[in-house]
């Protein structure tokens, strides 16, 4: 008996994200689609949180595709700036997805702040709907507590990660090996969450 292959669709045009969940599904029994593929353009994110902004990625894409689809809001709440850029991490230099212009702007809010002032939480909502109108999504949440570098460093990654510092193993998120970067990000621990149920989920369909 062969086990069903899931059709998924990643909500989301962000290349680091699809790398980063392709990896971390990793299971013959789930094929992760870029919305790309399917020429989805961005949902507009107007939720007020990142459950929110999950949810409505997700409702695009699988209104769009008539596929089950896995929306991924994120963002870094840094506690000198009062939980900012948060919600609004990809805009926070005004253009969409500028990495570069988004971490000098941050660098340059936490110039004056000390080392030990400058701890900050990556963190990241999943979100799968089977079908547009699914009253019961799937939804887990992770956070990698860490704190905000003066310059960045490290290669690896995407967005934030240059900028990003992981006291625990005293290394930059650019500059942890991916397959580690995986096991302890935000990212990491909201698909370990709801990998049960999305496999439950495919199990049943
Ligand atoms: O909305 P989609 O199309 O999914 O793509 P996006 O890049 O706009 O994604 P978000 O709206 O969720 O914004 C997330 C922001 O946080 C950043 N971010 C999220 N996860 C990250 C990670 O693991 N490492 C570094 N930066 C990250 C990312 O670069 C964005 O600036
Ligand atoms: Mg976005």
């Amino acid at each position: 008996m062969t086990a069903a292959r899931m059709k998924l669709v990643l909500a989301s045009s962000n290349a680091g994200k699809l790398v980063e969940l392709r990896d971390l599904l990793g299971d013959a029994r789930i094929e992760l689609h870029a919305q790309s593929e399917f020429g989805v353009e961005d949902a507009e994110e107007t939720g007020l949180t990142f459950v929110e902004n999950a949810l409505l990625k997700a409702r695009h894409a699988a209104r769009a595709t008539g596929l089950p689809a896995l929306g991924d809001d994120s963002g870094l709440c840094v506690d000198a700036l009062d939980g900012a850029p948060g919600l609004y991490s990809a805009r926070y230099a005004g253009g969409h997805g500028d990495s570069a212009a988004n971490i000098a702007k941050l660098l340059a809010a936490l110039r004056d702040v000390p080392e030990a002032a400058r701890t900050a939480r990556f963190v990241c909502v999943l979100a799968v709907l089977r079908h547009a109108e699914d009253p019961q999504p799937l939804i887990a949440e992770g956070v990698w507590e860490g704190r905000i570098l003066d310059a960045p460093r490290g290669r690896g990654g995407f967005g934030y990660d240059p900028v990003f510092f992981d006291p625990a193993r005293a290394m930059g998120a650019a500059e942890l090996d991916a397959a580690l970067k995986h096991r302890i990000s935000h990212r990491g621990i909201a698909l370990a969450r709801l990998r049960d149920a999305l496999l439950a989920a495919i199990r049943r369909s």
